[in-house]
């Protein structure tokens, strides 16, 4: 754990939070941790994992945030409902709550994504964008391609509170919403287009790609496994090493290369041919889209 690169400390009207004590280019991993527990759906299960704790861990648990002290839940339940986070679906476990991840903020436009690796049995936090020495450390705890009234409930609900980030800010929140509605929209003809129309599917992608480049809010490496799938279907595989490669990189960007798909796309951009669905379409000329 590289303990230079940020500090935990008090922030206005949020709590505790997470800073970056230096300058943090993307892509960096900013902190990787163990769980301090790892958490479920069965109460009972997450209380005897509490008290197995060791005395050490069992402190660091009782010292984060518990925003339900009204509800009359048991403080450990409090505790896993305001920090535990989701873990990948290659998981056994379904959630865990971490002993400095769990004091991250969240913003809607967020400069840090969550990735859990599980074989290192750790998640990782990468940057996924520029960082300046100073700034908060920011997660998303909703679904970032959602407009601002359905993130806001979410918030509301789950976390209890309103966030004020640019993308919430009346003045923006129209603009954001048409972007991610429409992004959404990409998406959905994607799917529609991959068989019927390869060369709309590919616009579709590129047009995805670009807002979110505007909106920057991680969520590129989805579009790019798209390009690369659709060319490498319809056999043009010069262009799908091309996509591979953007793949690659931008998943790497995004989830390190410690997620748990990278060895996967390496294999694509070694050879594109390795995807399942390479050559099964008739050849279509997807130049220059
Ligand atoms: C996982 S904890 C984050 C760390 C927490 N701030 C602490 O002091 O340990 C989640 C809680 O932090 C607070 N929080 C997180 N992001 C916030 C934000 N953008 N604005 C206000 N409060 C926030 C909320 O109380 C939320 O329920």
């Amino acid at each position: 754990m590289n303990e230079n690169m940020y500090i935990v400390r008090d922030v206005l009207d949020k709590g505790r939070g997470m800073f970056a004590t230096q300058d943090i280019k993307r892509g960096t991993c900013v902190i990787s941790e163990s769980p301090l527990v790892f958490v479920g759906s069965n109460i009972l299960k997450n209380l005897q994992a509490i008290n197995a704790l060791s005395k050490k861990n069992k402190k660091s648990f009782f010292a984060l945030s518990n925003i339900y002290t009204d509800d009359e839940l048991p403080q450990e339940i409090g505790i896993i409902k305001t920090n535990a986070l989701p873990l990948g679906k290659e998981s056994n476990e379904a959630a865990a709550v971490y002993r400095v991840i769990s004091r991250i903020n969240h913003s809607c436009a967020p400069n840090v994504q969550h990735s859990w690796n599980s074989i290192t049995q750790m998640e990782y936090i990468y940057a996924i964008k520029d960082i300046t020495a100073g700034s908060e450390i920011l997660t998303t705890y909703v679904a970032p391609l959602t407009t601002r009234e359905a993130r806001q409930k979410t918030l509301k609900k789950s976390f209890r509170f309103t966030c004020q980030c640019r993308f919430c800010a009346a003045a923006s929140s129209e603009e954001h919403d048409a972007t991610v509605t429409r992004i959404n929209e990409c998406s959905d003809l994607i799917v529609k287009f991959a068989s019927s129309n390869p060369r709309k599917a590919i616009q579709c992608v590129r047009e995805a790609l670009a807002l979110l480049d505007k909106i920057e809010v991680g969520g590129k490496a989805t579009f790019c496994y798209d390009g690369f799938q659709i060319n490498a279907m319809y056999s043009n595989y010069k262009l799908a090493k091309e996509w591979a490669d953007l793949l690659l990189e931008t998943y790497r960007f995004e989830e390190g290369e410690t997620g748990h798909e990278y060895g996967r796309y390496l294999a694509y951009s070694i050879d594109a041919k390795a995807h399942e669905y390479a050559g099964r379409g008739r050849y279509v000329d997807l130049r220059g889209v």
